[in-house]
């Protein structure tokens, strides 16, 4: 078992040595105390039991072999106990959540995030929902689309399987916001994005283009921008934070927080909205318009998520953070071609949030209205039909796991200008 030598604070290390002439009784103790310090120490519980849910078809279809091969010998080193199920169609990680005994210490998703929004959705169909979204969910990326370990894990980690089995062993639970999607009545619970516009067109006009693995995505945006279609819709938005220099300064806030956070007493998960057991009530309805703003512009997509990353190549929202119950809203103004090419070239480091031709809008919720009847919606990557939506924020209602107690992603200050001469 090996890994390459991490940055972050774990990292996957075989450590062999003779204990000469040593008394057993004393040896036995020199562990128990070594373990003492890996573990309790660090506020973790030993042998963590988990529930492991593969999807055989997941990305390259790699996940089972992986699994075995890298995955399975870590969690059997640190006595994790595990109870194993392959997916075998499409919504079965859906059926799993929803009908599972709730005494796991973690929920493992050997996916890409298509199974975490099944899984959430799930929990959300329990019947004790709030319970359910307690379990700690944790990604091992083996899908195609794997924003959500690379959120937790950070660039240089977040595709390692060995450092995302590492953080379902040592990781600690960080509380997270999910949103309420609702469309024509009915419910489904969003953990990531929600697209329209050019950046739905990546999700749903690539399709075909799978074989071309992450490229793909890198095309789709190209393409949309010669197209330079417009986004038909209204955005209206329950604002809380307009301003981007003061979103920033709270993220650096926030972090150093987080970093200063002692490790080894786990900060005790802050309640939920709803202490019951059903899910938490909607608190915006459709016709709600008291204290909402229409933003007034043409759009060529409007992009909204939780989680800096969307992608390798795209860091969407660099100053969103995991519950502020809050979900971040961007939206790119149809002001030309060069702008939203400009924008997206910085797109990997999240430079474009400081172009001025990008909206970014820290909201309680938001409303989209298409103003045409063709147009393209994804939702955590999958395909919804292009109706009129409304989204709001839980504060802290999902658990993830996490070796940080943050998102992993370095964001840098706004830019300073060129003098001009
Ligand atoms: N055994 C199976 N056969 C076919 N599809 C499955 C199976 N198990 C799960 N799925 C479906 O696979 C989809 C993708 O899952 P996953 O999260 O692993 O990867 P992804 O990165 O989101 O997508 P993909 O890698 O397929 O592009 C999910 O929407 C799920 O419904």
């Amino acid at each position: 078992m090996s890994r390459k030598k991490g940055t972050g604070p774990m990292s996957l290390t075989n450590l062999s040595g003779v204990a000469e002439g040593a008394d057993g009784d004393i040896l036995d103790a020199w562990i128990e105390t070594l373990l003492h310090f890996a573990y309790e120490g660090a506020g973790v519980k030993r042998g963590r039991r988990l529930k492991v849910v593969i999807n055989p078809h997941g990305g390259t279809k790699k996940g089972a072999a992986v699994f075995k091969k890298t995955v399975e010998p870590i969690f059997r080193s640190a006595q994790c106990s595990l109870d194993v199920i392959h997916t075998t169609r499409g919504g079965h990680a859906y059926d799993i959540a929803r009908t599972m005994a709730l005494d796991y210490d973690a929920i493992v998703a050997v996916s890409g995030d298509g199974l975490i929004h099944e899984i959430l959705n799930g929990f959300a169909h329990h019947e004790q929902p709030v319970k359910a979204f307690r379990i700690p969910l944790a990604p091992v990326p083996t899908g195609t689309g794997n924003a959500l370990s690379l959120n937790l894990l950070g660039m240089e980690d977040g595709f390692d399987v060995s450092a995302a089995a590492l953080n379902v062993v040592k990781g600690l639970p960080m509380n997270v916001d999910v949103f309420s999607l609702t469309q024509n009545g009915k419910r489904t619970i969003s953990f990531m994005t929600q697209a329209t516009g050019l950046l739905a067109d990546l999700d749903i006009g690539t399709e075909h283009l799978r074989w071309m693995g992450e490229a793909r995505f890198m095309y789709g945006l190209l393409r949309g921008v010669l197209q330079f279609k417009k986004c038909p819709v209204q955005l209206s938005y329950k604002a809380v934070e307009l301003d981007k220099d003061r979103m920033f300064d709270n993220l650096q806030a926030q972090r150093f927080k987080a970093g200063n956070k002692n490790r080894a007493v786990p900060s005790s998960p802050p309640i939920p909205e709803n202490e019951g057991n059903a899910l938490p009530p909607l608190k915006y309805r459709p016709t709600d318009d008291d204290g909402w703003t229409i933003l007034d512009d043409t759009f060529v997509y409007v992009f909204a998520g939780k989680g800096p990353y969307v992608g390798r190549d795209m860091m969407a929202f660099p100053v969103s953070l995991p519950d502020d119950g809050l979900i971040d809203i961007l939206a790119q103004s149809a002001s030309s071609r060069s702008d939203v090419l400009l924008s997206l070239g910085g797109a990997p480091k999240g430079e474009f949030y400081w172009n001025s031709s990008i909206h970014y809008i820290k909201a309680n919720a938001y409303r989209i209205k298409p103003l045409a009847p063709k147009g393209s919606l994804a939702v955590d990557g999958e395909i919804f039909p292009f109706e009129e939506f409304q989204v709001e924020a839980h504060q802290g209602l999902a658990t993830l796991l996490s070796p940080y107690g943050r998102y992993a992603a370095e964001f840098a200050p706004r830019p300073k200008r060129k003098a001009t001469s």
